[in-house]
């Protein structure tokens, strides 16, 4: 179909949006690109079609087969009918909305822009899961709670007698949060400005320059004042958290070895004031220039980036033992974010975990080498994985003397004037269950 022909022929209906939705599946399913990828592809291109409902409308369904995934799987199953993208729409219609097979044949009726017709033997199968309901007695421990199998174990051990809730902490919608940018107003002004144009929020309960959206209604972010003046950025309270947690200074020299596209450096930078030395560092060249943009937007002047063409790459060692922070937020699993890509759960396995506990690894051992005697080594993940997090602190703690863990409780104390928030005194592990926010890990080594 032409670009033209899709903007037209979308009013939005129903029918429409449920073809759509399935699209979308379907290309995450055959490309393996991310939920947020696709569906932001998606919206830009057919901009001047989609209102501000067909977008929520579109994220929900699609999300919400997402969600469901496991325990869809385990109903296709149960009732004979190909586990594909269509049909285990189909089937959450039913589980998760109720819809009965009428609904089902008037939006699936063919036409242009429609769904394919109901086929007999799908109607069939798909009448056995009238008046269910997702969940079923017989699905077992991982099936309920939508673990995948290469995540079960660890976070059996991460969270003991609580996994159940909080894997269904996790696989709740996320809330939308905003970081006030300190460098150019207050959390107070930031909020008054938002609500003088209708958007509502609150502030969040542990991050003190952090805002939580109360209320869905209202202007999308980037029409208002205060994001286009850079006052707001939007990052999750926990990711905030952990680039404070980081406790850079004014004049400090600071390292962020896997800034990406910047979120904790902004955050860092501002919480330098602006001044001493931040260098971003990322081998993902792409990243860094997006982070280039977003900090010229805060107004950051005291950041420096600098590409790595790999782990080793020989600015780390030409620059050994310079710098009194040095954040590594490492490439992880990203279990703690799975309320935001529920998708990550089903498109990785556990050859890529174990990639990803050696990159770690690598990391560390390298990143290490740039810390100042007395200065602070902080590691942190978005992941829940004892292997990705205190698993890695303790082996590389064994093998390196000149290091020691500070207990993120005291860094808590000396960052933030909140309670600290986690039972483990030693190692900083948010999660949506405990405490509202994305799940993440973070703890301070220090130099001798
Ligand atoms: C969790 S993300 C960072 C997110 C970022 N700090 C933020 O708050 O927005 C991890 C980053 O590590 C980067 N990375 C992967 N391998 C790396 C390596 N060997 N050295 C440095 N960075 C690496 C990835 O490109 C990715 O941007």
């Amino acid at each position: 179909m032409s670009d033209k022909e899709q903007k037209s022929a979308y009013g939005l209906g129903r029918a429409a949006r449920l073809n759509l939705s399935l699209e979308m599946l379907n290309e995450m399913a055959n490309t393996g690109r991310p939920m947020d990828a696709v569906l932001s592809s998606y919206f830009r291109h057919l901009q001047d079609a989609l209102e501000r409902r067909d977008r929520r409308d579109l994220e929900n369904r699609v999300r919400s087969v997402l969600l469901h995934y496991r325990r869809l799987l385990w109903w296709l199953k149960k009732i004979k009918l190909e586990p594909t993208m269509r049909a285990m729409l189909l089937a959450d219609m039913i589980l998760s909305e109720n819809a009965d097979i009428p609904q089902l044949e008037k939006l699936c009726n063919g036409a242009r822009n429609r769904m394919d017709m109901l086929r007999k033997e799908e109607i069939a199968a798909l009448k056995r899961l009238l008046g269910k309901e997702i969940n079923h007695p017989d699905m077992s421990d991982a099936v309920q709670s939508e673990c995948p199998d290469w995540a079960q174990a660890g976070l059996k051990k991460a969270f003991g007698e609580t996994f159940t809730e909080e894997l269904a902490a996790l696989a709740t919608k996320s809330t939308s949060d905003y970081r006030v940018n300190t460098l150019h107003t207050t959390p107070e002004e930031a909020q008054q400005s938002l609500a003088s144009q209708g958007f509502k929020t609150e502030p969040c309960p542990m991050s003190p320059i952090g805002l939580r959206q109360s209320d869905a209604g209202g202007p999308i972010l980037s029409e208002t004042d205060a994001f286009r003046q850079g006052w707001i950025e939007v990052q999750d309270e926990g990711s905030q958290l952990v680039a404070l947690f980081a406790g850079a200074k004014k004049g400090m020299q600071v390292v962020d070895f896997c800034a990406g596209a910047g979120g904790k450096t902004l955050a860092i930078a501002a919480q330098m004031q602006n001044s001493g030395h931040l260098v971003a560092c990322d081998v993902h060249s792409k990243r860094l220039s997006r982070a280039k943009v977003r900090l010229k937007r805060a107004g950051i002047v005291n950041t420096q980036r600098v590409l790595l063409e790999n782990t080793y790459d020989k600015w780390v060692k030409k620059s050994r033992g310079k710098f009194d922070r040095v954040l590594i937020d490492a490439p992880c699993s990203g279990t703690g974010t799975w309320r935001r890509n529920p998708d990550s759960k089903w498109s990785k396995d556990e050859t890529d975990l174990s990639e990803l506990v050696a990159l770690q690894a690598d990391i560390i051992k390298s990143a290490n080498r740039l810390v100042k005697s007395g200065g602070r080594m902080i590691y942190a993940t978005c992941s829940l994985l004892p292997e990705e997090n205190e698993e890695q602190i303790e082996n590389f703690l064994k093998e390196n003397d000149k290091f020691t863990l500070v207990k993120a409780k005291t860094v808590w104390e000396e960052n933030f004037e909140t309670p600290y928030p986690c039972a483990n005194e030693d190692y900083l592990r948010l999660s949506p269950h405990t405490n509202g926010c994305d799940g993440f890990f973070a703890c301070v080594l220090e130099k001798k």
